[in-house]
C-alpha cells in the first residue's frame, strides 16, 4: 500500500477487498471496529426517531421515497460530518491501522508528515465518485497501478479497510448505522477490488517502478536544478505527463514531478526541480543528488496531454517550475509537424526566476507557430506584469484554444476562473490535480 499521494494522481490506496468482493460479510476480519453506532432519535439514516426518542416517530409521516437514502447519499453524509474533524479522523485511522496490522508500518516513510493523510484521502475521494463508475474506474485505475511502487499487496487491503471503517463509525456517530456501514463496506469492496485488479494487469507489462541513474545535474538558480537520468529499462510516456521520484537519502518518500521534455531518442528523462523550505526530497534533489546517484521513478501517468488529431492552437501557462511540462508539449507539437499555434505564457515573481527563458527563446525562433510571452510579478520595462492571469487577459481571444496549466496551486486557480470568464469552455481547460500539487512541493 502505500503513502499515496494524491487524488489525480497516486494517491494511495488501500484496499481489501479484493480479495473478497463480494463475501459473505466476513472480509474485514477482525476488524468492524465499533462499526456500529446506536441508532440516535431523528437519525439520517431512516428518518425516524428512535423509542423514547423526544420526537416520536408517528408525529411525522415518512415520505416513503425519503426514507430510504441511496448508498451514495449515505457515503455523502458521512463525509459532511467529519469532513470539519478530517484531521483527527486521519490521525485515528493510520493509528488503528498501525496498532492492528503494525507489519504496515514499513510501507509508508518513517516521518509521515504532509503524506500523512494522502491514503485516507485518496479513499474519500474514491467514495465521492462511487456512483460515477467512469471517474472512479479512472481514478482507482491509475491508483492501484501507483501502488505498486510502494510494495502494496492484495492481502494489505482488508486491514486498510478495517481501518477505514474504525475511523468513520467512530468519528460520524450521527450518521453511522448498521446501513451506512454497508455502504462504506461496499464501496470499500468496489475501490479495492478495482485497484486490485489494476495492479494485477500492471505487473504483466510493466515494472512497478525504475531505476534511474542521474546522468547531469545542472543549477539553473540557487534553488532550482535541472535532473537528468537514465532509466534501467524503457520507460514510455507522453509529454505533458509526470511521475513520482524516491531518493536513496528518503526512502519511500515520494514526490511528484513533470517530465521537462518529450521522449527523447536516448531515452533520457529530465526534471525541474525546485528546492523548498522544508522540502526533504527536493532539498536533496538539488543540493545532494550527483551524477551516479541512483534513484527510483514510479509509473508515467497525468493526462495534460496534447490531442494530436486537433488542430487546435494551444494556451499554455507556466509559473516557476511549471514551465517544465510546458516544454515537454512545445516540444511534442514541434515533433508531431502540424501546424497549430501555441503561445506560451511564462511567469515568475522576478524577472531572475524566468530560469529556462533562452530555452523557450531558441524554441521560439525555431518554431514560426509558437510565440513566448514572458510575465513577471512585478516586472521590468519591457516585459509583460501583474501575473500570468493578468497577462492572458491582455491577448486573444482564446476560446477555441486548448488551455494547459501547470504551475503553483494558486496560479492554477486563478487562471482556471480567468480563462472560464473570458470564454473558456473549461472541457478546453487542462491541469494536473491541484490536490497531488498541493503535496508535490516537499
Ligand atoms: N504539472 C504542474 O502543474 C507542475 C506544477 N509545478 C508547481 O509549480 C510550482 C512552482 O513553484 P515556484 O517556482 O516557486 O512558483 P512561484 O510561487 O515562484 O510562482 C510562479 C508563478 O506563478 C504565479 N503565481 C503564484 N501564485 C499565484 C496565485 N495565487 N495567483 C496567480 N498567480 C500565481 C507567480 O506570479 C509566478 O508568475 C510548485 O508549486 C510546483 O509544484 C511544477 C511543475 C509542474
Amino acid at each position: 500500500m502505500e503513502a499515496p499521494t494524491t487524488p489525480s494522481a497516486d494517491g494511495d490506496g488501500s484496499g481489501a477487498a479484493a480479495a473478497a468482493g463480494g463475501q459473505d460479510g466476513g472480509w474485514f476480519g477482525r476488524g468492524q471496529t465499533g462499526a456500529r453506532g446506536p441508532q440516535r432519535p431523528g437519525h439520517p439514516e431512516t428518518g425516524r426517531s428512535a423509542p423514547g426518542s423526544a420526537r416520536p416517530a408517528q408525529r411525522r409521516p415518512a415520505p416513503a421515497a425519503a426514507a430510504v437514502p441511496s448508498a451514495t447519499e449515505l457515503l455523502r453524509r458521512t463525509m459532511a460530518e467529519i469532513e470539519p474533524i478530517a484531521d483527527r479522523v486521519t490521525s485515528y485511522f493510520y493509528a488503528l491501522l498501525f496498532l492492528h496490522h503494525p507489519g504496515l508500518r514499513d510501507l509508508f516513510p518513517a516521518a509521515m508528515d504532509a503524506q500523512r493523510d494522502r491514503l485516507f484521502k485518496a479513499l474519500l475521494t474514491a467514495a465521492t465518485h462511487a456512483d460515477d463508475p467512469v471517474t472512479l474506474t479512472t481514478y482507482l485505475t491509475h491508483l492501484g497501478r501507483g501502488h505498486r511502487k510502494y510494495g502494496t499487496l492484495p492481502q494489505h487491503y482488508p486491514a486498510v479497510g478495517e481501518a477505514l471503517i474504525g475511523a468513520l463509525a467512530r468519528h460520524a456517530p450521527e450518521t453511522w448505522g448498521p446501513r451506512t456501514e454497508a455502504a462504506w463496506v461496499g464501496a470499500y469492496t468496489t475501490i479495492s477490488q478495482i485497484m486490485i485488479d489494476a495492479a494485477t494487469e500492471d505487473e504483466l507489462r510493466a515494472p512497478a517502478w525504475w531505476q534511474a541513474e542521474v546522468v547531469a545535474h545542472v543549477m539553473r538558480t540557487k534553488d532550482v536544478a535541472v535532473v537528468t537520468v537514465r532509466p534501467d529499462g524503457p520507460y514510455p510516456f507522453l509529454a505533458g505527463q509526470y511521475t513520482a521520484l524516491e531518493t536513496p537519502w528518503w526512502p519511500r518518500v515520494w514526490r511528484h514531478y513533470s517530465f521537462a521534455s518529450a521522449p527523447r531518442s536516448d531515452g533520457l528523462l529530465s526534471f525541474h526541480v525546485k528546492a523548498v523550505p522544508a522540502g526533504w526530497v527536493s532539498n536533496a534533489l538539488v543540493h545532494r543528488a550527483r551524477t551516479g546517484d541512483v534513484i527510483r521513478l514510479g509509473p508515467p501517468t497525468g493526462s495534460m496531454t496534447v490531442d494530436h488529431t486537433s488542430d487546435s492552437g494551444l494556451l499554455c501557462l507556466g509559473g516557476g517550475t511549471g514551465i517544465a511540462p510546458i516544454k515537454a508539449l512545445v516540444e511534442d507539437v514541434a515533433q508531431h509537424g502540424r501546424l497549430r499555434s501555441v503561445d506560451v505564457f511564462y511567469g515568475a515573481r522576478r524577472d531572475h526566476g524566468l530560469y529556462d527563458i533562452d530555452t523557450m527563446l531558441r524554441l521560439q525562433q525555431s518554431h514560426p507557430w509558437l510565440s513566448v510571452h514572458p510575465v513577471v510579478d512585478d516586472g521590468p520595462v519591457g516585459l509583460l506584469s501583474g501575473g500570468i492571469p493578468e497577462a492572458v487577459r491582455e491577448f486573444g481571444p482564446w476560446h477555441t484554444y486548448d488551455a494547459y496549466l501547470s504551475g503553483p496551486p494558486g496560479m492554477i486557480r486563478r487562471s482556471v476562473d480567468t480563462l472560464v470568464g473570458i470564454g473558456v469552455p473549461s472541457h478546453r481547460i487542462r491541469h494536473d490535480s491541484i490536490e497531488e500539487l498541493v503535496g508535490a512541493t516537499t
